[in-house]
This record gives C-alpha cells, structure tokens and sequence, in this order.
C-alpha cells in the first residue's frame, strides 16, 4: 500500500484529515485509507493495483454493483444535452412518478442532492407542519450532519467519538430529544412528558449507522401508534434501507406507512441525489407552494436524475431483493460458522441487502448500548487481516455492510473462507 500512503500524505497537507467525509479516513480502524482508482461489479481496485471483494459499495448506492453499464450509458447518453439547466425537465416527473409506484406511502416527492438535504429539509417541514420545534430522534441513528440531527449521531460521529459536535448551539440542541433505539416504553414516556410540542419521529427503520440492527417485533408499529396519538409526524429516514431491504424499502419489509420519507444513496444509481416525500397534504406545505421554503440549485440534476432512474429501473427486477437478502443470509450464517469453530463470540444481523457482525457474547444485538459494548479492537484486528484477503469491509465497528447483486457465490463463499483464516489469527 506504498502508493495510497504516499497519497494520503498528500492529501493530508491539503485536506482536513486527507479526506472528504470522515468514515474514509480509516479512524476507526487505524492504518491508511485505501485510494481507489477504479471499481467493477462486486471489486474495488487501489492505487497500489491490490483487487478487492467490495462491501462497501460507496456506502450504499452501489446495489447493483459498480459502474453498471446501464447506468454508465445513461450518463453518457445525459451529458450529451448538457449539465444542469435550473429549470424544470421531463426527466424529473419521470423520476418523482417512479418513486411514487415504489414506495406508495409517498404522494409527492421533492429531489435534493444528498440524504442530509433530505433529513434536514423534511424535519423543517414536519415542524413546520405541525407549528412545533422538539423533534425526536433515537442514539446512534444517523441523518446526516444537519445541526438538529448531529444529536447522540451515528456513524463517523460515534466512530471518531463526537456523537454530539461541537458548532451547534445548545439553544439549538436542545430541541432534539433522544431515546434509545427499539425501546417504545421510553418513546412513550417522552410523549407523555412533550404532549404537544414534539413535530416528529425520524427513524432509521432498520438502523444502520451503529452497525446494523434491524427493529425488535413492535417497534415501528409503536412509533405509528405514537405519532398518531399525539399528532406527530413520523418521518421513516430511507436514505440507506430505501430500494435496499426491499423494492419499496423498509416501510414495505416491515409493513408500516410513514407519514414522511427520506431517501438518498440508490435513488442516486451513485450520483448525488437525495429526496423527501411523503403525504400530499404535508408535501404540499413546502415552497412555492406552502411557506416551508426549501430549495437548491442543483436539485434534480438532468445527470443525476439518468442515474437514478435507471438504477431504480434494475432494482426492480423480480427476485432481486430476494436474492440479496439470500446473501445477506449466507454471509452472516458463514460468518458464524467460521467463527465458533474458531471459538470467536460473534453474532450477525442482517436485513435484505445490508447485514452488520459484532464481537460479543451476546446471542442478538438490538441496542446502541449493546453495540458500542462489542469488542472493537478485536473487529479493528479482523478488518486489517479481512483487507489482507482482499476484503474490503467498512472500516468501522458502527457501520453496516451492503451486498450487491454482482457478488455472487464465489464472491461469499471466498469471503468466508478468508474470515475462516482472519478469525484463526485473531
Ligand atoms: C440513514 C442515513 N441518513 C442520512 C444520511 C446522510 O446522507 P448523505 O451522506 O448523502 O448526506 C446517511 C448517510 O450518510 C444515512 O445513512
Ligand atoms: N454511514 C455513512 C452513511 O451511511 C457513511 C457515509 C459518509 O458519511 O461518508
């Protein structure tokens, strides 16, 4: 890895921390940031020409594998008529029109160019909505890094230790209420002591930013069942289980209807794109025409929108969820396997197309607290001889890993034996 460590160097004289967002910089498992110069189906390549099995997958968009042909070519065939207009295209109803047949709960979706776009712009709205300022959110989710939502954050908040960042004012903060994740009784002791002045739920539906931990039976619904009693908005963060757990994503896994949606990542095909949606009558409280303004220069990119709309047009193929979540299920089972023959205490979990593994004796983690208590040095071991492999994991104990339709068996079958061989080192 000379060449990515010459690299880093580098970057670091010119970048803060050598890179563009937190998680890539290797912090949460030391040693030096891999630097990609290509990527193909289920393989990521680095500067050093080192190939590796992929399960980052750009943190998520890359559901049908790297630079899928389709999605390239319809790119290419985009650019060809320019770059951005800031004006109204056909490609945009074309892409809003297919997201409303994905995902029914939503009636009218606005385009954004990130998931923090979306989270941040549909917590405006629900508080705008409802004329309240608390929101509540659950410790270790992660919804970007709007100021309201940096609160007990997930992901590079938590791996580098910051879940609560300095640069927001506590006047601010303090309008962000948390609970613990899959615990209803403490949402309901929180109504009972807000009533009136919370405007939100937001919610990772499977959490997936302090690895991934899928619901408990009755959480969601009970959140529904909150949010209804009290006249709150539950707002289903998407962003990484939308078009991922399932075709119509968790709200369809798990058979529950958000009044608000967020999305990001997939619907982007890799491009920068988010999006929020939801009922009309709150879609229809925002700019230009209600007075929750809301707005972006680039937001429905005619490129980004190509990209989109033709990774949304391969996710839904029969049986492609299916599939993934068949391999989620083969990874985590070999996982297991291979580590109590080791005798390594691990356990897994997974949802369609995104799964998580912790070092701990405990037989399931479904909470934060649970998570953060796993053994992180020994996962900080097993991703440096898992990269050894050619393994490419997120490098992190708090993030959650995704499959795509381009790792086929060999591509499991040879991850496993690799973690068979790491766990035997450990
Ligand atoms: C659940 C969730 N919400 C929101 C975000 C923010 O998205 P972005 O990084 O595109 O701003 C992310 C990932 O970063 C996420 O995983
Ligand atoms: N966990 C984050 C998103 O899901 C990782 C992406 C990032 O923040 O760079």
């Amino acid at each position: 890895m000379t060449i990515s460590q010459d690299l880093f160097e580098r970057a670091l004289a010119s970048i803060p921390g050598g890179v563009n967002s937190p998680v890539r910089a290797f912090n949460g498992v030391g040693g030096t940031p891999l630097f990609i110069t290509k990527a193909q189906g289920a393989y990521t390549f680095d500067a050093d020409g080192n190939k590796y099995i992929d399960y980052v997958g750009s943190w998520g968009p890359m559901i049908m594998g790297h630079n899928h042909p389709a999605i390239k070519n319809a790119v290419l065939a985009a650019v060809e008529n320019g770059l951005s207009y800031g004006a109204p295209t056909e490609t945009e109803i074309l892409m809003a029109e297919k997201v409303k047949a994905l995902v029914p709960s939503i009636e009218k979706v606005r385009m954004v160019s990130s998931g923090t776009e979306a989270t941040m712009s549909a917590i405006r709205l629900a508080r705008g909505f409802t004329g309240r300022d608390k929101i509540l959110k659950f410790e270790g989710c992660y919804h970007g890094h709007a100021d309201s939502l940096l609160v007990k954050a997930g992901s590079g908040a938590l791996t580098m230790g910051v879940p609560n960042s300095p640069g927001i004012p506590a006047d601010f903060a303090k309008h962000t209420l948390t609970v613990s994740f899959n615990n209803l009784d403490e949402v309901k002791a929180i109504f009972e002591k807000y009533a009136d002045e919370i405007a939100c739920i937001i919610v990772e539906p499977v959490a997936g930013n302090m690895n991934c931990i899928p619901p408990v039976a009755g959480f969601l619904e009970g959140l529904r069942a909150v949010c209804d009693q009290y006249k709150s908005v539950l707002i289903f963060d998407e962003v990484m289980t939308g078009f991922r757990v399932a075709l119509g994503g968790a709200q369809q896994y798990y058979n529950i209807v958000p009044d608000l949606t967020c999305l990001g990542k997939v619907i982007g095909g890799g491009m920068p794109v988010g999006a929020f949606g939801g009922k009309k009558e709150i879609m229809d409280f925002i700019a230009p025409v209600g007075p929750v303004y809301q707005a972006g220069t680039l937001s429905g990119n005619p490129i980004a929108m190509a990209a989109g709309l033709a990774a949304l047009e391969l996710i839904s193929a029969p049986g492609l969820h299916a599939d993934l979540e068949a391999k989620s299920k083969r990874l985590c089972e070999g996982f297991e396997q291979a580590a109590a023959e080791a005798g390594i205490a691990l356990t897994t979990n997974y949802a369609g197309g995104m799964y998580g593994f912790f070092f701990t004796d405990a037989a399931k983690v479904t909470s934060y607290q649970q998570a953060t208590q796993c053994d992180v040095e020994r996962f900080k071991r097993f991703f440096h001889l898992m990269l050894e492999e050619g393994v490419y994991l997120a490098p992190s104990a708090f993030e959650a890993g995704f499959i795509c339709s381009e790792h086929g068996d060999a591509e499991i079958e040879q991850t496993i034996a690799a973690a068979k061989r790491a766990f035997a080192k450990l």
